[in-house]
């Protein structure tokens, strides 16, 4: 596990473009800045050529898109694509509502994104594999997880990450496990979409995508971890400004004096 990316990160800036959602998009944002990457946001196709260009990786979150929004993001995919940016894919509550797995089907078979990051019922819908997914959470199902994004990761030709209380990155053939974190970011909407985005920021400045993959979900998992264990009496509504503030001031130190992965 490379941890000491995250100086690399820091050092770089990377900027990342994102097309995010309405709900969470300033969380991701300020995550990602937080860190250390350089986050910009558009909603207009007209610059989607120059965004993707000044960018060193796209973060493409599909959790609430209108149809004019699905014709940017495909444009940006495709540009992705062919201006060779790392491309990740947020694919929120496609498990739960059957026009988004539609739609989200469609998107895949014109571009082709580097990480492919869920919770479970996302992952299991795209892997085509039965579970009952609740919304923008993971819901309720009874396969075996790694299977499951093993599968997804074959199916989609790309890395997965299947995150949850254990977080599963895999490309088909390699796995890892990441088993920090904690609950509270359960109590945070927009939690997934800001790890995504820090996923597209470590494969900016990290070429194998897997590698970037399973580092991005180690130090997000880790520095919520930290965050309690620095503050335990911290309830839904601080976890996120104190999760900011670690964010930032988090070393790969700290981070790899708590890691805990197989
Ligand atoms: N019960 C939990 N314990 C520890 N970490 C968790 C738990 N649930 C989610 N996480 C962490 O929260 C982050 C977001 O994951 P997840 O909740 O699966 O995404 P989403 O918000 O898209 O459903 C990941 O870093 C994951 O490791
Ligand atoms: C509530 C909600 N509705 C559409 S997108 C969204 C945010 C999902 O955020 P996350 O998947 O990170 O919890
Ligand atoms: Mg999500």
């Amino acid at each position: 596990m490379k941890v000491d990316l995250l100086n690399e990160l820091r050092k770089q800036n990377p900027i990342v473009f994102n097309i995010s959602n309405f709900v969470t998009v300033q969380d991701v944002a300020n995550g990602i800045n937080a860190l250390g990457a350089s986050p910009i946001m558009s909603e207009e196709v007209g610059e989607a050529e120059e965004m993707v260009g000044l960018a060193s990786a796209v973060c493409l979150n599909l959790g609430a898109f209108t149809q004019t929004q699905v014709e940017q993001i495909r444009t940006v995919g495709r540009l992705a694509n062919q201006q060779k940016r790392p491309l990740v894919v947020d694919p929120v509550a496609v498990g739960a509502v059957h026009y988004r797995k539609r739609v989200t089907t469609g998107l895949l078979a014109d571009f082709h994104p580097d990480v492919i990051r869920g919770n479970a019922g996302e992952i299991a819908a795209l892997a085509d594999v039965d579970w009952q997914a609740k919304g923008i959470d993971a819901g309720e199902g009874s396969g075996d997880l790694v299977t499951i994004a093993q599968a997804c990761a074959k199916k989609q030709g790309c890395v997965v990450i299947l995150s949850g209380p254990t977080d599963i990155i895999t490309d088909g053939t390699r796995t890892t496990k990441v088993l920090n974190g904690t609950p509270l970011f359960q109590v945070h909407v927009g939690s997934g979409d800001m790890l995504s985005s820090i996923v597209a920021a470590f494969c900016a400045i990290e070429e194998d995508s897997f590698e970037a993959a399973q580092t991005a979900c180690l130090v997000f998992a880790a520095i919520g971890q930290l965050v309690v264990k620095q503050s335990p009496d911290v309830g839904a509504g601080s976890f996120i400004v104190k999760l900011l503030d670690a964010l930032q001031r988090t070393t790969v130190a700290d981070i790899e004096a708590i890691a805990t992965y197989e």
